[in-house]
């Protein structure tokens, strides 16, 4: 039998929603992701943490579709996200395919990438109205629910440069909330935040990842918040996972020597 062969209802229920296999992302001779395995459950919350440049971000671009892979397949909920069945062969996916697909994630930055010369609300409707094809009407309704959930109904009509940080930073949560993903995935969403501004960013990912039922792949180099935030944490080092396990164990009980010294030195700088 082919792979291609419809699974089972009760494979179907153990499927993982996104699953990486052997991946491998190469820029010229450096290997950023080498041979990369990692499934994620409907519902589940990963961290990712690790060193600068093992690969954590690129994770999580190529699952936005920003990078493309350089070998090895990613699919989600069973269907291949850089490649389209065609005739029991994979072929590069085309650009709608990669639209289409696209639909089911949703993405949080680092620096906010708001557009500065639209109000918070028009930021909110501009991808729904022209992606999804909301009328004006809808995308408002969304808007003002979402903006009430992240605390900031009474800024809709401001600009991004008249909000803080936490603030600007929850706007692009509810933006990408806007197009109702099933994965979200935060890229070191708090590490431009002065630091009394991380709480309130790390308070709203958390209540809208629960009331939205999201799977969530998150890269960050918040500790105490992976520890309670997550189901799972993958340590990355150099292109793969090389210790996962729940937060319980993985911070207090972490198996191989470099994810005890990489935690060693992020949570005691000074010893
Ligand atoms: N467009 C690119 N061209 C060439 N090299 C790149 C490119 N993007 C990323 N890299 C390299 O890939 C490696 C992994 O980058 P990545 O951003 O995934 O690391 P990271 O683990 O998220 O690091 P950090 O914690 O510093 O953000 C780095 O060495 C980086 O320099």
């Amino acid at each position: 039998m082919s792979s291609q062969t419809p699974a089972s209802p009760d494979q179907t229920s153990a499927r993982p929603l996104v699953r990486f296999s052997k991946v491998t992302k190469r820029y010229g001779e450096h290997t950023v992701l080498d041979d990369l395995d990692l499934d994620v459950a409907a519902g589940e919350k990963v961290t990712i943490i690790g060193p600068s440049g093992s690969g954590k971000s690129t994770v999580l671009r190529i699952l936005m579709t920003l990078e493309t892979l350089s070998d090895g397949l990613i699919e989600i909920d069973g269907e291949p996200l850089w490649h389209e069945r065609r005739t029991d062969q994979l072929r590069p996916a085309s650009e709608a395919h990669l639209r289409k697909m696209r639909g089911q994630l949703g993405m949080v930055f680092q620096q906010f990438n708001l557009f500065p010369h639209m109000s918070v609300q028009r930021n909110l409707t501009e991808a729904p109205r022209q992606v999804l094809g909301l009328s004006r009407k809808e995308a408002q309704s969304r808007a003002t629910e979402l903006l009430e959930r992240v605390g900031l109904a009474d800024h809709a009509n401001k600009y991004p440069g008249q909000l803080s940080g936490g603030q600007q930073q929850r706007v692009g949560i509810a933006r990408a909330l806007m197009m109702r993903p099933r994965i979200m995935l935060f890229d070191e969403p708090t590490s431009a935040l002065d630091p009394e501004l991380v709480g309130e960013v790390l308070h709203v990912i958390r209540t809208l990842a629960d009331e939205h039922d999201l799977t969530v792949l998150m890269v960050t180099h918040e500790m105490s918040f992976a520890r309670r935030f997550s189901d799972r944490v993958c340590f990355f080092d150099k292109g793969r996972i090389h210790e996962q396990g729940t937060p319980e164990q993985i911070f207090t009980d972490p198996r191989e020597a470099r994810t005890r010294e990489f935690l060693r030195a992020v949570l005691e700088p000074d010893g």
